[in-house]
């Protein structure tokens, strides 16, 4: 038996296998830069950020439909729970997918949110929502992205992000769309300090964002890293990510351990586990080898999950039991 496991960070569309993103191309008439499991894997030996960017956009376009959305979520649950999961915090892209294809947004926010009910009956596995918005998208599309969230809040919706390239531009634009989240009563989850350093996290904090995707780059400003930890702003690290994006070189030069002496709260999750082929399992193994024990991570995931207090409280009823 795993040990319970909270995973705050994972890119649904990044979590299709190969095999699953093929099938669900030709179901949609749908061209993909490769047409083979191999060809597909090939793709995903990413050379930096902008190019593991650039492939995900590619490929995440050939969902279509609400199954496909629903199907993701339910695929991704079964493997989630296998490896110890009992809650994600998943995220969604849904701005590309209507600017890329028109699809409307109901059929995206619908499709997951059933995935979510399904992944519940049939796993036990609670899955809420964080959709992104990413770095560069309209500041109209954005507003609408965060007014659509904040419609599906009573379905699974919990909070608004912002992904993409990271060092394309700031926060600013976003101003507006992360009020509309915010006084809708969904928490602002943003990407910084992946790609970029410190002053794209304090631009984050400043916008009110209750907890970071990565943040890893608060190690290079220690008053940043205190600020962080007195606040109890948790850092969703994903270390294998961190690799395969090169935003880290080595697993030894990963700043995990530096986060972890300074006080800040650390979770884990695998990000896009199918196109950096790990798991969740794994990616908690990782942070024990970098002096991240499994039940801390737990903890740092309950600290930071922005569910209702009834699911709140039966994940701390599992760390009591050795989460
Ligand atoms: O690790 C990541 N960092 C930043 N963005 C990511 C990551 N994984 C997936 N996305 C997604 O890439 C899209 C690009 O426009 C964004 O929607 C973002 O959510």
């Amino acid at each position: 038996m795993t040990s319970p496991k909270i995973e705050m960070h994972v890119h649904l569309e990044g979590t299709i296998r190969p095999v699953t993103l093929l099938e669900i191309a030709r179901r949609n008439g749908e061209a993909l830069p490769a047409d083979t499991v191999d060809g597909l894997e090939d793709l995903y030996r990413f050379t930096d950020f902008r190019h593991f960017i650039d492939v995900w956009v590619m490929t995440t376009n050939c969902l279509r439909t609400a199954d496909d959305f629903r199907q993701v979520v339910v695929d991704y649950a079964r493997q989630a729970r296998d490896h110890g999961a009992v809650y994600l915090e998943a995220i969604f892209s849904p701005a590309e997918r209507v600017e890329a294809h028109g699809i409307g947004w109901d059929e995206i926010y619908t499709g997951y949110c059933e995935g979510a009910v399904e992944a519940q009956e049939r796993f036990g596995l609670t899955v809420r929502f964080t959709p992104d918005l990413y770095r560069g998208c309209p500041v109209e599309l954005a507003e609408k992205c965060a007014t659509v969230s904040v419609r599906y809040r009573d379905r699974g919706v919990v909070g608004l992000g912002i992904g993409g390239y990271e060092l394309q531009g700031p926060l600013e634009p976003y101003r507006r769309a992360v009020r509309i989240a915010q006084d809708g009563g969904l928490a602002f989850v943003p990407h910084a300090g992946e790609a970029a350093g410190a002053e794209s996290i304090r631009e984050a904090v400043e916008l009110g964002a209750v907890r970071l995707r990565h943040g890893i780059r608060a190690v290079d400003d220690s008053l940043l890293l205190a600020e962080l930890a007195e606040r109890g702003v948790v850092l969703d690290v994903c270390p294998t990510s961190n690799l395969c994006t090169g935003v880290v070189e080595r697993l030894s030069a990963h700043p995990l351990p530096q986060l972890r002496d300074a006080g800040v709260l650390c979770s884990i999750s695998t990000d896009d586990p199918a196109m950096f082929g790990t798991d969740l399992d794994r990616e908690y193994e990782l942070a024990e080898r970098l002096g991240l024990p499994a039940e801390d991570a737990y903890a740092a995931g309950v600290a930071g999950a922005l569910c209702e207090e009834e699911v709140l409280k039966r994940l701390l009823d599992m760390e009591g039991s050795g989460g």
